[in-house]
């Protein structure tokens, strides 16, 4: 159901900020005019099929008309962004800038951190959130069911998880595709035509991993399950785990969490 409340999205033209404020338009989370958009050129595209929808150039001017800000902009340029945000949500997609930084930067002690993911696109992503003390009961109810209405969510306690799921959940829409990648590369180089092989891919890695969303079966189980059949899936398995594929996986993971701390020192002290 729409809710009442104005919801302000700066840098809502971009990549992330445009997925989900069309998500929740498009899950009646909220009502065209409860929602205002920000971007440098206040000209914002995809969302024509809701005129209500209001577009500034002016940060400032969405501060004062919204009661929930979400910061949608790159950390390196939330030092252009002047906001009064005293009394509102604050609800950062940032990597790497802490709720210390954004409650110095807008005023607001009522902040939030959330991670969603590029699958707020389809309205299929999983986003942890975490709050500082002074979030309200009711403000949670209505990120957990903002967050929800595009996917899935969940609230963490602590910030040091909201970096680490950082790696694991906002990148995480790259590394299926990284795998596809690698599958198609090995089908094309035996010769398979490249609809087929394209076909296939999306087969096993969009179509095939639905199982594991089925009855949350884990995916211990399933793997398991087929090392256990003994047949040529085991020997594929076998195969990529002993030539690393856990060690690739925990690496890649290492290095995006590094990367989100490291963001947090470059990006997480006060501006002046
Ligand atoms: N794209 C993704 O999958 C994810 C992104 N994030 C985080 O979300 C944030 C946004 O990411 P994207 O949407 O990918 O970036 P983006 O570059 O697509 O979008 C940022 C938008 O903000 C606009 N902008 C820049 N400065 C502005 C200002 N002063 N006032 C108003 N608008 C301004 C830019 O023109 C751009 O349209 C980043 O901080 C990123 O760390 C987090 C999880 C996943
Ligand atoms: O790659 C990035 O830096 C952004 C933040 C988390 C996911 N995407």
């Amino acid at each position: 159901m729409a809710q009442a409340m104005t919801f302000g999205i700066i840098g809502g033209g971009g990549w992330l900020g445009r997925a989900i404020g069309g998500a929740m338009l498009e899950k009646g989370v909220l009502a065209p005019a409860g929602l205002i958009l920000s971007s440098r050129s206040g000209r914002i595209e995809g969302f024509a099929a809701w005129p209500g929808v209001r577009m500034t150039r002016d940060n400032r001017e969405l501060a004062a008309s919204a009661d929930i800000i979400v910061l949608s902009v790159r950390p390196e340029q939330f030092a252009d962004v002047h906001i009064d945000a005293a009394d509102k949500l604050v609800i950062s997609f940032m990597a790497g800038v802490s709720v210390d930084t954004l409650s110095a930067r807008t005023g607001s002690r009522r902040v939030i951190r959330a991670m969603p993911n590029a699958a707020a696109e389809i309205g299929q992503c999983y986003t942890p959130w975490f709050a500082t003390e002074a979030v309200s009961a009711a403000d949670k109810a209505f990120t957990q069911a903002m967050f929800e209405a595009c996917g899935g969510a969940d609230e963490v306690a602590s910030e040091a998880d909201l970096d680490y799921l950082t790696g694991l959940v906002g990148s995480g829409a790259a590394y299926p595709a990284l795998l596809a990648e690698a599958m198609l590369g090995h089908a094309l180089a035996r010769g398979i035509p490249r609809q087929v092989a394209e076909n296939a891919v999306r087969g096993v890695v969009v179509g095939a991993s639905q199982l594991l969303g089925r009855d949350g079966m884990p995916p211990a189980a399933m793997v398991q399950a087929m090392l256990d059949y003994r047949g040529t899936t085991a020997a594929g398995l076998q195969a990529m785990l002993d030539a690393g594929f856990g060690r690739a996986v925990e690496a890649g993971l290492d290095a995006a969490e590094t990367a989100a701390r490291r963001m947090q020192a470059e990006y997480s002290a006060p501006a002046e």
